[in-house]
């Protein structure tokens, strides 16, 4: 099981975390692992896709390594859905919030690579913007503790995970590489 490893993809929301497991996938075929939420799919987002789109009642229905709620909405992961992937795949990414970061890092150690994604707060703005997020909810979901914590690296991070800021994203897909790199060769 331990040649088995788990990209952990965190950050606060629109600092590129899709954007990069997306990347993950097309460059180097590594799957993503589907979470569960109770929020709504938005436009282009497809259920069994992007997420496993639950209500109230059928997230209850799964039983999770670790769940969270985020402005106002519950999400979670499942150790079925890390395994289905590593079935396939000896590298997997997740896209998760700090605290499922942390959830991952402790229960597999060094199996899970942190990426903490950082990005400018208006670069941010701009970016949600033209990602069709709807204004109230955008502005509800950067005004939230949640997001707020996620700007930084919480301090219960172990020493060894990976930062990129997201400016050019040229560069950023360059860092990701790297961060691949190193990783096959441990
Ligand atoms: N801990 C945890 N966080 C999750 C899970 N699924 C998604 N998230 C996180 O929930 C937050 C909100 O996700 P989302 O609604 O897609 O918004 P976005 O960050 O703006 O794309 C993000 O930080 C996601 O990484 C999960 O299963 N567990
Ligand atoms: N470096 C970048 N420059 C410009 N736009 C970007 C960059 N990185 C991501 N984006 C765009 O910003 C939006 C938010 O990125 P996304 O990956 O959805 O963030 P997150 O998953 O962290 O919320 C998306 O529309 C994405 O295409």
């Amino acid at each position: 099981m331990m040649n088995k490893k788990v990209i952990v993809i965190t950050g606060a929301s629109g600092t590129g975390k899709t954007t990069i497991s997306r990347y993950l996938k097309e460059k180097y075929n590594i799957p993503q692992v589907l979470t569960h939420t109770t929020r709504l799919p938005r436009d282009g987002e497809a259920n069994c896709v992007d997420y496993y789109f639950e209500t109230d009642e059928t997230f209850e229905h799964n039983h999770y390594l670790e769940r969270v709620e985020y402005s106002g909405h519950k999400y979670g992961s499942s150790e079925e859905g890390l395994q289905k992937s590593w079935d396939v795949a000896d590298i997997v990414s997740i896209v998760v919030d700090t605290k499922g970061a942390i959830a991952y890092q402790e229960k597999y150690g060094d199996s899970a690579i942190i990426i903490f994604m950082k990005a400018d707060l208006d670069a941010v703005a701009e970016r949600l913007k033209l990602r069709g997020d709807e204004k109230a909810r955008l502005e509800q979901r950067i005004k939230s503790q949640e997001n707020q914590r996620d700007r930084e690296v919480p301090k219960e991070f172990q020493r060894n995970y990976y930062e990129i800021v997201n400016k050019d994203i040229k560069k950023t897909k360059e860092c990701v590489d790297r961060v691949i790199e190193e990783i096959k060769v441990k």
